[in-house]
């Protein structure tokens, strides 16, 4: 177990976002937590990461590192791409030159050439930015990596490309050692594709209404898995705030 959620409640300026959400993500799991908009799966997430204390319950964690990989980029703008993807290794008291090693070897891993990291932000794609994010995140060795909403901005070529980093690094990173993840999406085509289980909130209930189980491994789930599953669970009430009968997203 490296995480786990006991009773979590929040409120917000009096007004109650989540109550008695209890969720466990276990070494190497993929957690999707789904849902419509404002049903608080940010505020979970936040919660989980020690970035909000909760007004009720607790959190237990069971690891040294955690990483963030947000929506948006969230780069510095003053340090190029390879500088923005060493800086969490500025903490790790390693050597420049093997920060410098590190940061390569994550940033072809998501993709960039070298001569990109001599680049500004300013001067990268959105989806190039994206990548040097996730590049960040996963330099460090985290135990943990919390997603909110990572791929949502990125083009769908992309998403898929970075999806599937996700997967492969979660279970194995290039030293042999994965994380756990926990990752927002409303997006359940994304979630079915990555995660082992899927905590599905809602706004009316406050909070986690089931925790359900992907079928099949990870891996091994192909394109056609993801449309079926996604096809039946559309139709059932616990998705209902989150796609239509026809199995699309309610904006
Ligand atoms: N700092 C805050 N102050 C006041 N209300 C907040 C704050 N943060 C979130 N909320 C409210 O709490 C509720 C849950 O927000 P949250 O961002 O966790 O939802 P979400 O499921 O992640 O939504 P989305 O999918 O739109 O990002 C929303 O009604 C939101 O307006």
């Amino acid at each position: 177990m490296r995480l786990a959620l006991d009773r979590i409640g929040h409120a917000f300026l009096g007004r109650t976002v989540l109550e008695g959400c209890d969720l466990l993500l276990a070494n190497g799991e993929i957690v999707a937590l789904v849902g419509p908009s404002g049903c608080g799966k940010t505020t979970l997430l936040q919660i989980a990461a020690g970035l909000i204390d909760p007004l009720r319950g607790r959190v237990r964690r069971d690891y040294r590192r955690h990483a963030m990989v947000f929506q948006e980029p969230r780069l510095m703008p003053w340090l190029t791409a390879g500088e923005n993807i060493a800086y969490g290794l500025a903490s790790l008291d390693l050597p420049r030159r093997r920060r410098r090693e590190i940061a390569g070897v994550h940033a072809r891993l998501v993709g960039l050439e070298p001569a990109d990291l001599d680049k500004y932000p300013a001067e990268l794609s959105g989806g190039m930015r994206q990548r040097v994010a996730v590049a960040r995140a996963l330099a460090v060795e985290p135990e943990v990596v919390f997603f909110d909403e990572p791929f949502t901005a990125v083009d769908v070529g992309l998403r898929r490309a970075l999806q599937d980093l996700v997967m492969r690094m979660a279970g194995d990173g290039p030293s042999g050692q994965g994380f756990s993840g926990l990752f927002v999406t409303h997006d359940l085509a994304e979630a079915v594709r990555l995660a082992d289980r899927l905590a599905i909130l809602s706004a009316r209930a406050r909070g986690i209404v089931e925790i359900r189980a992907v079928p099949g491994r990870r891996a091994a789930r192909g394109d056609r898995d993801v449309f079926e599953i996604v096809q039946s669970w559309s139709r059932e009430e616990a998705f209902a705030e989150l796609v239509d009968g026809e199995g699309r997203h309610v904006p």
